[in-house]
């Protein structure tokens, strides 16, 4: 390993890299928002503030609770018809691509779109014409989907997701996700969902965001979530000691780290060199797989979470492949992408 000051020569971009924590409506960029902007406004169909002034270029400090309205406020209000959904899902392929990464794994919450008749399944369907239109182009960049319950829904939403699940599973949808506003409050009412999903489907993939603020850390809560059957968790920030030593046993647990929201969200403290990835990234019986989570509103591509924990923690060219390839063992899409994954991603 290197010392603290030494950072590797190394090409981040060019490394094959993994992406298994990314929430689509936030990793648009702002200049694809922009793009959307333009165009309803020319078609005199919004009144909303152009993103780059809205979200101005190098503004990354969004914190739990500027980031959450972001999306119900503003996003969501410009990424509003089938055109726009299409566009954006495409340009989000088009930056991960061209940032490395050969292997994705995208979440998005399906959103019914009533002002231009988009029903949840359409929302759906949309994503994922665009990722196989994407594929047409893009022989590299393979793309799976998850589809994200948010611990607001309430029990018919959430169980409204586990049935769209169902519904797509075999057209490239790979999993299901916890997500939303950890501050929002418990999620008791969710988990007979959640159960009934594990024990009609034993091989559902499911990844929960975790501990991801003090409010969302509580031993109880993540317990519940431990018995739902996670095969990977994100964050992973407000873990009490008995929990984590849980995680262990388990083994093999893929733990879905995005060190640069995290540090931009404040929701750590102490800045990177302070990052829990220093804790696990050499502990054995889990699996780290450095992600993203939203590129588009906190400015940090995959390549370059990888030169952080090159400079933060000092890991060498070998350390960084072992990382990039450690995740193929987590990813949800199955055997024959883990086999074409060994294959290009580099060994050292
Ligand atoms: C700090 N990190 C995070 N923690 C928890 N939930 C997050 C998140 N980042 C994004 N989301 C969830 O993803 C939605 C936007 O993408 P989609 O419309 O689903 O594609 C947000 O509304 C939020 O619920």
């Amino acid at each position: 390993m290197k010392n603290d000051n030494q950072v590797i020569d190394m090409d981040f971009k060019a490394l094959p890299k993994i992406e298994l924590h990314a929430h689509l409506s936030g990793s648009i960029s702002r200049q694809c928002l922009h793009e959307v902007w333009l165009k309803k406004k020319e078609a005199g169909e919004t009144t909303l503030t152009d993103p780059l002034i809205e979200m101005p270029t190098g503004k990354h400090d969004y914190d739990l609770k500027t980031f959450f309205p972001l999306f119900s406020s503003y996003i969501y209000n410009l990424v509003n018809t089938r055109w726009a959904l299409e566009h954006t899902t495409l340009s989000v392929l088009h930056d991960f691509a061209s940032d490395g990464v050969v292997y994705l794994e995208l979440r998005t919450t399906p959103r019914a779109i009533p002002s231009a008749s988009i029903p949840k399944e359409t929302y759906v369907d949309t994503i994922l014409s665009a990722i196989r239109l994407f594929e047409s182009t893009d022989s590299r960049l393979r793309t799976k989907l998850i589809l994200s319950i948010d611990r607001r829904n309430t029990l018919a939403q959430a169980q409204e997701v586990i049935s769209l699940y169902r519904r797509f599973r075999s057209e490239g949808v790979v999993g299901v996700d916890l997500c939303g506003d950890p501050k929002h409050g418990p999620i008791t009412h969710l988990a007979p969902v959640f159960e009934a999903a594990r024990r009609e489907m034993p091989e559902l993939n499911l990844t929960l965001h975790f501990a991801e603020a003090e409010e969302s850390g509580s031993e109880e809560e993540l317990e519940m979530l431990l018995g739902w059957g996670p095969g990977r968790i994100g964050h992973v920030i407000h873990v009490p000691e008995r929990i984590r030593e849980r995680i262990k046993e388990r083994g093999g647990m893929g733990l879905e780290l995005c060190l640069s929201c995290n540090v931009h969200a404040n929701m750590i403290s102490g800045g990177f060199e302070a990052h829990h990835f220093g804790e696990w990234w050499r502990v054995k019986e889990v699996v780290v797989a450095l992600s993203t989570d939203d590129v588009g509103v906190f400015g940090s591509p995959l390549s370059n979470e990888y030169a952080l924990v090159a400079k933060h923690f000092g890991l060498g060219r070998e350390e960084i492949c072992e990382l990039a390839r450690g995740a193929i063992q987590v990813i949800f899409g199955g055997e024959e992408e883990k086999a074409r994954l060994q294959q290009i991603m580099w060994t050292n």
